[in-house]
């Protein structure tokens, strides 16, 4: 649960009541102070307007301090809050992330996160305006009663009219919400440095443009009619409120003229009118943000508790130890993206022995790194299809084996911070062992790159930053694995795309090398790689086509053969 500040809390409470008993003083002394005007009593009246002076000061310093103290606690709040929804994120299973659908519910999160405070702020607004409210109306009612009566029709009716247009807002919020997501995209991609190449090569800016306006105008009549609905509430309310004082007003000047109220209770009268109407309605209003608010937190939570649920699972199921010291055997495995017809794998076996190097080829979509996912236990399938000397993934501890596993991705992550990051995001534990760090970036052939060395700043974020290239940026990323030195099994997906082929060669041949005896898994559309592995698996269409070693597949004349004859014209 999140953490208040209770002693704020309370004085927040307090100065709210304070404001709210000040504001029922100060119609009660502008009442005195307006009587004693009219029969002279000059003490009284300086007695007066001195305490409501007093008054005045004290709430206000008492508000003011307040609001310092909440906007610090709303800070603090704000940065705990957003570390719950990095540790929400981290639980999630990686298929939902992947999920398009889960843009769109983090930003559900996000927004169902910041009414943690906000329920708090209206749940103690909520307290001042049933006191404001109770007090106000117990003053007019003691003054007159049809005036009593007047405003909590007013307030009553003006709050149940905002109450059944709460539904409407909401939808239109959801609707802004969704209408956000599109209209950024299209703003970064018109705009980010990244893009910018394609977009003047090809002059893609009008078209983009246009969609992006297309969505901004959408964005801006959706909030205009949010804005009409709010206006046209309050417009109807003030309506309501100007022909409720006329009334009363003439009701009270009736009185005043048969000599039952005095000018001082007509004062009072009015401001106590519209603090009873304002403060019934505001109530209304509260109590209808407040479901609105628990809802989306009720919602939250139970997020927050199915990933709890599903962890602590994990822990039972997953007791066994990472032990990888024979083989990997995988059996009959078959695997379907959630919003995917067609399954990425269908009925893969195959054995890889501990130490071996094996390349995985195949066409586009053919299934590989989904394979390797599945491997390293990113993605989770239900049936027992992969085994780890003989004990099921699923049973198995994943985060053990991701302390002895590694991975370079197609899509690894180009960190932009400085390059001491990311080498040591390899093993962040030796972040500071500076000697070993330099020592990787001259393994990948980086030693000269850099300026300022491991501090030198890459990207974008600062201003004396340095990009690089496609292939230094994916050397760095290969510097991250040559760090790790215990892992038991390495999964390179294409290490090599950008590189140059003297790079390439040489920095393949290292790779190998500095990971004898380890289990590598080299995804690669390159038969030239492909071919120094121990043995090759090739994919088609979800499904192992052929396995052998590159004689021996060269001998079967299958696909793997054709591929190979195809790549060997270019060089002949
Ligand atoms: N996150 C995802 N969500 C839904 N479908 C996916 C996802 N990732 C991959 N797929 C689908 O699964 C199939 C296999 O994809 P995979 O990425 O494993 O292929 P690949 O052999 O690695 O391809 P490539 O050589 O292009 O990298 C493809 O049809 C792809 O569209």
């Amino acid at each position: 649960m999140y953490a208040f500040n209770k002693i704020i809390v309370l004085f927040s409470l307090f100065a709210y009541v304070f404001s709210a008993v000040q504001a029922n003083v100060s119609v009660y002394l502008s009442k005195l102070i307006v009587d004693q005007l009219t029969i002279k009593n000059f003490y009284l009246l300086m007695g007066g307007i001195v305490l409501l002076i007093l008054f005045q000061l004290l709430r206000a310093a008492l508000d003011a301090y307040a609001q310092l103290k909440s906007r610090k606690m709303s800070l603090m709040f704000a940065i705990q809050c957003e570390g719950k929804l990095i540790d929400l994120v981290e639980k999630t299973d990686l298929i939902e992330k992947e999920h398009p659908r889960f843009k769109g519910d983090f930003s559900y999160w996000s927004y169902s996160n910041n009414k943690y405070y906000d329920t708090y702020l209206i749940a103690i607004g909520l307290i001042k305006q049933i006191i404001l409210a109770s007090l106000s109306l117990f003053f007019l009612l003691h003054s007159y009663w049809l005036t009593g009566i007047l405003a909590l029709l007013v307030g009553m009716w003006r709050g149940v009219y905002d109450l059944l247009a709460v539904r409407r807002r909401v939808e239109i919020d959801e609707q802004l919400m969704r209408n956000t997501r599109s209209h950024h995209y299209y703003y970064d991609l018109l705009t980010n440095s990244e893009t910018q190449k394609e977009m003047m090569l090809f002059r893609l800016f009008p078209y983009f443009r246009k969609r992006w306006l297309e969505k901004k105008t959408e964005y801006a009549e959706l909030q205009i009619k949010l804005d009409k609905l709010n206006h046209q509430r309050t417009f109807r309310g003030e309506l309501l409120s100007i022909l409720n004082t006329a009334a009363v007003t003439v009701i009270t000047a009736y009185l005043i003229y048969k000599g039952s109220l005095s000018i001082g209770d007509y004062v009072a009268i009015t401001m106590a009118l519209s603090m009873t109407e304002n403060n019934i309605s505001s109530m209304f209003t509260s109590y209808s943000r407040l479901k609105e608010y628990c809802t989306h937190i009720a919602k939250l939570k139970l997020i927050e508790e199915k990933n709890e649920v599903a962890v602590s699972a994990e822990k039972n199921v997953r007791s066994k130890p990472f032990v990888f010291e024979k083989d990997i055997r995988i059996q009959d495995l078959s695997f379907r993206y959630p919003n995917q017809d067609q399954p990425a794998l269908n009925g893969i076996s195959a054995e890889i022995k501990k130490g071996e190097v094996v390349a995985i080829l195949g066409e586009n979509g053919s299934g590989k790194s989904t394979l390797i996912k599945l491997l390293l236990g990113l993605y989770q399938t239900e049936e027992d299809s992969i085994f780890y000397d003989d004990v099921s993934l699923k049973n198995m501890d994943r985060f053990q084996m991701w302390q002895k596993s590694s991975a370079v991705f197609q899509d690894f992550i180009r960190y932009m911070t400085d390059v001491r990051e990311n080498v040591a995001a390899g093993k962040i534990g030796e972040i500071e062992d500076s000697e070993k760090l330099e020592q990787m970036i001259a393994r990948v052939g980086l030693a000269d790159t850099f300026k300022h060395g491991l501090n030198s700043r890459l990207g974008f974020l600062d201003d004396g930053a340095v990009n690089l290239s496609g292939g230094q940026w994916q050397r760095l990323a290969l510097s991250r694995v040559f760090v790790r030195d215990d892992d038991d099994l390495v999964v390179f997906d294409e290490p090599t795309a950008a590189l140059d082929p003297l790079s390439e060669v040489r920095l393949m041949n290292d790779l190998l090398g500095h990971f004898k005896g380890k289990t590598v898994l080299l995804i690669s559309h390159r038969v030239g790689v492909a071919r120094n592995a121990d043995r090759i698996i090739v994919m088609e269409r979800g499904r192992i086509a052929e396995t052998g070693t590159h004689n021996e597949l060269l001998e079967r004349q299958g696909l793997y053969n054709e591929i190979w004859n195809q790549q060997k014209q270019w060089y002949v």
